[in-house]
């Protein structure tokens, strides 16, 4: 069967997409070629999901006819698009995806001139179908190339397409939000456990406080502001939660979050 999808990196995020991207059926197991240094991790990957194994990144780029997905840390970048100079400048050119953190346009058209780019920002709630994801496309990118990336973004979660001004800010908001708010579910129970709850009902609880709440914004398109004074009564208990935590600056804290990691994102592009 021709291979159609190739990883280059097959850790955290990019195992989240081709985990998602299998289980739909987007892509079957045999169109899936998949690079990765290691040994213990290739055998894992190709157990798991049966898809092809290699250690060699050209090989990805040779044998992928539809896409290549850089999904390797933006240090390694630089490393992978020497060891790759003689591969692109080959006829065969599929659409090159990069989800690196920080790496621009146009230093993934000066790695891989002329090809088609994307820069994608997704998440990892992609692994369950509830992803976010921004793209914004290169100088050599058609509509063909737009519709892949939509079609494969879309089957792990919401995608949108932002200026390329905006991936940095994307990253430290939506790439990064999983942490911060898998934080806020882990110190919400810690509060529980706290005040007297048996921990595994302190997570439950928590989970799904966050999850229904996520939930209910969604659906009803509620102001955050307008459900947190449904929640607040007069005098009441909500309120005085609500006090302290403006007291410890929380609100303040999680701006200042997204604003260190999309200067991180900046950085990360130097
Ligand atoms: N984690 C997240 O939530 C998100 C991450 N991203 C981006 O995704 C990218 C990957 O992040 P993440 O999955 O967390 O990182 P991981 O370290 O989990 O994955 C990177 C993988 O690439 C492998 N690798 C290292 N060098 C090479 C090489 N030369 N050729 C092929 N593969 C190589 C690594 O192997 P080894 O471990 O042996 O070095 C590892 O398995 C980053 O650029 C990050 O900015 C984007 C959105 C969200
Ligand atoms: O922490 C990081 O650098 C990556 C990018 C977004 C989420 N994880």
């Amino acid at each position: 069967m021709t291979i159609k999808f190739g990883l280059i990196g097959g850790g955290v995020m990019g195992e989240a997409l081709l985990s998602r991207l299998i289980a739909r059926g987007i892509y079957q197991p045999s169109e899936v070629i998949v690079s990765e240094p290691q040994t213990a991790r290739q055998a894992f990957l190709q157990q798991k999901y049966h898809v092809g194994v290699t250690t060699d990144n050209s090989l990805v780029f040779t044998q992928a006819q539809d896409v290549v997905f850089l999904a390797v840390k933006p240090q390694v970048f630089s490393a992978i698009a020497q060891e790759l100079a003689d591969t692109v400048f080959t006829d065969h050119s599929p659409l090159v995806v990069s989800i690196l953190a920080g790496v621009s346009l146009s230093q993934l058209e000066a790695a891989f001139p002329q090809s088609p780019v994307i820069r994608a920002m997704p998440n990892t709630p992609a692994t369950v179908g509830s992803g976010m994801t921004a793209i914004c496309s290169g100088a050599y990118t058609y509509a063909q190339h737009q519709k892949l990336a939509q079609q494969i973004f879309s089957a792990v979660g919401e995608v949108v397409e932002v200026s390329e001004s905006l991936m940095d800010a994307v990253t430290g908001l939506s790439g990064s939000g999983p942490a911060y708010v898998a934080l806020l579910v882990e110190a919400l129970a810690d509060g529980g456990v706290a005040s007297g709850l048996p921990r595994g009902i302190a997570n439950q609880l928590a989970l799904q406080t966050v999850l229904g709440t996520a939930q209910l914004l969604h659906e009803s398109k509620l102001h955050p502001a307008e459900l947190k004074d449904r929640v607040t009564s007069p005098g009441g208990t909500t309120i005085a939660g609500i006090a302290q935590l403006e007291k410890a600056g929380f609100r303040s804290a999680l701006i200042e979050a997204v604003k260190a990691a999309t200067w991180r994102s900046q950085e990360l592009g130097k």
